[in-house]
């Protein structure tokens, strides 16, 4: 399998390369040259086993020739063993039609420990394999960076720094990015929004003296691997609910676009997904997008949504890449225009691909809470503000005689305060994180100046 860049213009890589490279060389997203299919019998062989077994199958076509079949066994089965789940993902049901896909149950309570801890141990083996160390750096919204975070620390062949928006995260989500100790793990306070923190992290990447420095690599979904981990919930999710015998739909809480694109990748893989819906919260670039206004940056609004408060969205450039027929040179002026002029209009064709894939809708602060108090009394779940928002904009699409699958990206306790507001319940904190409160925090907070990032960086791996 080789990878190959959206813009075109970098070398073609095997997976591990692509793994280790991050951002392409010319500013572009890897992507695998071809996706893998499955045929109806493989995939229907999927329906009960564990999901340790789905994530081989799924995964191994994209994997193969970078590591050999016993070693990503081992990979996958340290990955998931720290989950506190045993179905890793388990479905809930909110109505006979409608079910809730939980993905919070890994180490910090969000659907980024699926790829996060998968990614952790690849790293761990392709780095020993070459004696080689990284510099990860990271921008998050507060769920990417805890979960890096804890699949990274304490590794010697690894520092990570990790970007989040200055005030802009929930306590908890700041205090797992504070809290850990060991000395490869940086948290970095930054002065700007999540935005400022990724397009900081691109131009770190596109900084070829300072990324060949520091061997940068990373985490974020730019990183192809991360993507890839997350398109086996959609197998495990929909084979449970008897595909590949009946269609399934997905409503996805989307910001960065990379867990809806794992859906797009899992159908274009022969699952029969029915809808894919984009669900946003208040800062709703994409359902703008979608719905045909093109893609223009606004300013982004802090929600109680905090994750999904994000403009640029990384991976909606591998959707214009699939909507433009893989051409790299129209996917590269749009984001020229993007970066230079503050958005683009999508072409009448692209557009139509796009709506031919995607459906969407957006969720406003009041029916965000409105959600989470109606859905604790109709079926008893409690949902996070990000749940909420995906199972307000599926209840919006449903279809007679087809599931749907809301992902329910983080655990409530990630946002007491809103989760609080809305239904009067106090979502408490896993027993193994009931001291998460009182541990001593360690951050530096900096401006989203390039110059004063990369030089914090460089003393922080000299140390
Ligand atoms: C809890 C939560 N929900 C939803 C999202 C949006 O996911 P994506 O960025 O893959 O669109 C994020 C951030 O990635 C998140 O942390
Ligand atoms: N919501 C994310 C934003 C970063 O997204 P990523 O999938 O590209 O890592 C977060 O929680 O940090």
């Amino acid at each position: 399998m080789k990878y190959i860049s959206t813009r075109g213009q970098a070398p073609e890589l095997t997976f591990e390369e692509a793994m280790l490279t991050g951002l392409a060389r010319d500013g572009g997203l890897y992507v695998p040259a071809e996706i893998p299919t499955m045929t109806k019998e493989e995939i229907a062989a999927l329906a009960g086993l564990p999901y340790e077994d789905i994530a081989f199958r799924v995964m191994w076509p994209y994997v193969e020739g970078s590591f050999t079949e016993e070693e990503f066994k081992g990979i996958i089965a340290r990955a998931y063993a720290g989950f506190g789940h045993a179905a890793r993902a388990p479905l809930k049901q909110l109505t006979p039609n409608h079910f809730l896909l939980e993905l919070f149950h890994g180490p910090t309570l969000a659907f980024k420990d699926f790829a996060m801890q998968l990614i952790g141990q690849l790293f761990q083996v392709a780095l020993k394999r070459r004696g080689e160390s990284v510099t990860i750096v990271g921008a998050t919204s507060g769920d990417t960076g805890s979960a890096a975070i804890e699949a990274f620390k304490g590794l010697d062949a690894v520092n990570v720094a990790i970007l989040y928006p200055h005030g802009r995260v929930s306590e908890v989500q700041r205090r797992q990015m504070t809290t850990p100790q060991e000395s490869n793990v940086h948290a970095l306070a930054v002065d700007g929004d999540f935005d400022d923190c990724q397009a900081r992290v691109k131009d770190m990447f596109n900084d070829f003296g300072f990324r060949d420095e520091v061997k940068l690599a990373g985490v974020n979904s730019i990183n192809f691997a991360r993507v890839l981990a997350q398109v086996v919930y959609y197998f495990a999710a929909a084979t449970a609910l008897g595909a590949p015998h009946r269609n399934v739909s997905f409503s996805v809480p989307t910001g960065n676009f990379g867990d809806i694109f794992a859906g797009f990748i899992a159908k274009q893989m022969g699952l029969p997904i029915d809808q894919l819906v984009v669900a946003t919260n208040q800062n709703d670039i994409l359902h703008r997008c979608l719905s045909g206004e093109g893609y223009f940056k606004g300013e982004t609004k802090p929600s109680i949504s905090p994750s999904m408060d994000i403009q640029v969205s990384s991976n909606f450039e591998r959707a214009l890449y699939f909507a433009y027929d893989k051409d790299t040179a129209a996917v590269a002026q749009l984001m020229d225009e993007l970066k230079n002029g503050g958005g683009f209009n999508v072409s009448q064709g692209a557009l139509e691909a796009l709506q031919a894939t995607y459906e969407s809708g957006r969720a406003s602060e009041e029916e965000t809470l409105a959600t989470i108090k109606s859905e604790v009394e109709s079926s008893g779940e409690l949902l996070c503000p990000h749940g909420a928002i995906g199972v307000k904009v599926a209840n919006e699409h449903l279809k007679e005689g087809v599931p749907m699958v809301t992902l329910a990206t983080a655990h409530p306790a990630k946002f007491p305060a809103a989760v609080e507001d809305a239904s009067g319940i106090h979502p408490p904190l896993p027993p193994r994180m009931g001291d998460l409160y009182e541990r001593s925090e360690r951050v530096t907070r900096i401006s989203s100046d390039l110059g004063d990032l990369e030089d914090h960086i460089r003393k922080q791996v000299a140390k």
